[in-house]
């Protein structure tokens, strides 16, 4: 993990203890996928951490159990796809899903986005989703938000031109403050078609686990998809 940055992540990193079989996961399983360990200044090449060659690689951030992360993976095995979560439990769960379906076309970040984002070259990635992010719905929390100019900066350098930026989220203050953060940056085109066509999943997006929970709730999310505009 990148030790010498020292941002703080908000949110959880471990949950319930883990079972024997999810301790194999992580010693067999997470020092094949993982990304090696960043020191600040370190570049990262994507392309140095898959096998095969690729033709596209694409950024998950904050994937949680990782199915989606997964079901990408096995749907596009000609992309690289890296997936950064903090939260212990969760890459465990990813773990999980990559060695059941034998996917090599993924990689896990097992920490906080940034470091990694920040190692990453220019317009090397052509899509970057940030799915059901934490909404930290108390005002005096909003710093806490992960759609911020900061990092929306950060991902207008890594997506090349024509690009897409996936968000969604199931909080409606959240689904604004997402919509307020991005549109009027420079770098990014909201790809809305009509007015209500962000309110439904596109085919190649499957739910995810926050995703059902709030179904299950009886909330419906909505889906945000921006294009990485060709300046700026
Ligand atoms: C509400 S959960 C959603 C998980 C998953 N995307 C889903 O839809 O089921 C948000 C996730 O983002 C992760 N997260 C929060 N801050 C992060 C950061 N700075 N980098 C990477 N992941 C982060 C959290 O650990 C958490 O698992």
């Amino acid at each position: 993990m990148a030790e010498e940055v020292k941002r703080r992540v908000y949110g959880r990193r471990f949950g319930r203890k883990l079972r024997d079989s999810q301790k194999d996961l992580l010693a067999d399983v997470l020092p094949k996928v993982r990304v090696p360990t960043l020191t600040p200044g370190t570049a990262l090449d994507p392309a140095s951490l898959f096998a095969a060659p690729k033709r596209d690689f694409w950024l998950e951030i904050g994937f949680g159990g990782g199915e989606h992360l997964a079901w990408q993976a096995g749907h596009h095995p000609d992309i690289g796809i890296i997936g950064c979560e903090p939260f212990l439990n969760g890459v465990v769960s990813a773990l999980g899903h990559l060695h059941r379906h034998a996917l090599e076309n993924a990689r896990v970040w097992p920490d906080d986005a940034r470091p990694l984002m920040d190692a990453l070259p220019d317009a090397c990635l052509g899509r970057a989703f940030i799915l059901f992010p934490d909404p930290w719905p108390k005002k005096r929390h909003n710093s806490r938000r992960f759609v911020q100019k900061e990092n929306l900066d950060t991902l207008a350098r890594l997506l090349r031109p024509g690009a897409e930026l996936r968000m969604a989220s199931d909080d409606t203050d959240y689904v604004a403050w997402m919509l307020a953060e991005t549109t009027p940056h420079p770098a990014f085109a909201w790809l809305a078609e009509g007015p209500t066509d962000w309110r439904e999943r596109p085919e190649d997006w499957p739910a995810t686990r926050y995703e059902e929970k709030a179904r299950a709730k009886g909330i419906k999310p909505s889906f945000l998809r921006f294009r990485r505009r060709d300046a700026n």
